[in-house]
């Protein structure tokens, strides 16, 4: 940010539970900045404390110390009737979806409407706004046994976003769907933070949520956050050793370290051959970085395995490639291939030494 604040700030936020007079600290100096507009993804394994974390962010958790804010008020100050006025700008959905079985979708999303002081008729047409909006307007009279687990999904939205919250908070918000109803769940969060505006923190241990639709992520465990930043940067330069954990994750690239192991046959080389791991660091979509390296240095990839996502239309990921030709060429091309921003390491070499001495001294 530009010297502006951050729309949601945490900062040197701790949070001790106690269990007889022992303190477990669950949060520990937690830093945090989320700006209006962002989808900010928190990810962490079970117990690293990305629930408190989030109930934290929307007071429903007292903090030990530290303090949180968001949109210029300190969350941990509001007492009584504040605080549940500024609940209602804060929606939030569950990973089992929290709604009261013996209502009716349209009755679930009333609820959430008790205090709005909307008079009925404004509360109706809300309510089917609502619907219209989460496209499950022919569910109104449903009952939540009737629903499938995204359409569930769908009412939960419906209710968080009743009063116009300014942050929707997503607790394992998919972790309860199928792949596809995911796909679904996060194309739709990504469509109303574009149209409203919204700003979503999601809580979640699936990179694959984070790599879909958030463009912010922090790494928590044991109650640190490790490393936070813009996902593309996060990702494509990883400090810490969990960051590289969960990226691999949804790698299949690590599977070329097994393919090695037992010396498969896609790993066995002819001499003066090199194995490449390239990871990509700032590579644009538009740059046909491999084609091009062949015809200029005459060289041949042979792709054994890739992983390569768009982010922010960037590439993010790389792939593992036998790489043969003259040796002066090999040795340009691992030259080159780093000028263009693109992380080099050689998994396996089939070259002589002397030719690898060469290579290291150009
Ligand atoms: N009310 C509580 N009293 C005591 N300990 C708690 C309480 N709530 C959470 N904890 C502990 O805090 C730690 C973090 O829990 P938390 O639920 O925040 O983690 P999490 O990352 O959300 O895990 P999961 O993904 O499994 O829900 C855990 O060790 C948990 O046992």
């Amino acid at each position: 940010m530009s010297g502006e604040e951050s729309f949601i700030q945490m900062k040197q936020v701790t949070k001790s539970f106690y269990k007889d007079t022992i303190a477990i600290e669950v949060l520990k100096d937690v830093n945090l900045e989320v700006d209006k507009g962002d989808i900010f993804g928190i990810i962490g394994y079970s117990g690293a404390g990305k629930s408190t974390l989030i109930r934290c962010i929307n007071g429903i958790e007292s903090l030990t110390s530290g303090e949180v804010i968001i949109d210029k008020q300190i969350v941990s100050n509001l007492t009584g009737k504040e605080l549940r006025g500024f609940r209602r700008q804060v929606g939030m959905i569950f990973q089992q979806f929290n709604l009261m079985p013996s209502r009716t979708v349209y009755g679930n999303i009333a609820l959430a409407l008790r205090n709005s002081g909307l008079s009925k008729q404004h509360k109706e047409e809300r309510i089917m706004d609502l619907l219209e909006l989460v496209d499950i307007r022919d569910k109104r009279d449903a009952y939540p046994s009737q629903l499938s687990g995204g359409q569930k999904q769908r009412v939960a939205i419906a209710r968080a976003l009743a009063n116009h919250p300014k942050v929707l908070l997503c607790d394992e918000a998919t972790s309860a769907l199928d792949p596809q109803t995911t796909k679904s769940i996060l194309q739709f969060l990504k469509d109303l933070n574009r149209k409203l505006g919204i700003t979503i923190v999601m809580i979640t241990h699936e990179m694959g949520v984070v790599k879909e639709i958030c463009n912010k992520v922090a790494i928590i465990d044991q109650g640190v956050i490790l490393e936070q930043g813009d996902v593309f940067s996060v990702f494509s330069n990883p400090r810490e050793p969990l960051t590289k954990t969960f990226l691999e994750t949804t790698s299949n690239l690590s599977k070329v370290d097994e393919l090695i192991r037992v010396n498969s046959p896609l790993v066995q080389l002819e001499e003066g051959q090199v194995i490449l791991k390239l990871t990509y660091t700032k590579t644009t979509v538009s740059e046909a970085l491999i084609s091009e390296v062949s015809r200029r240095f005459y060289v041949d990839f042979n792709i054994i395995a890739s992983d390569i996502e768009i982010v922010n239309d960037m590439l993010l990921g790389g792939l593992v490639a036998v790489l043969s030709g003259e040796q002066a060429s090999i040795n340009q091309t691992l030259i080159y291939l780093h000028q263009k921003n693109v992380a080099v390491e050689v998994i396996r070499d089939a070259r002589s030494s002397d030719q690898q001495i060469a290579a290291e001294c150009v």
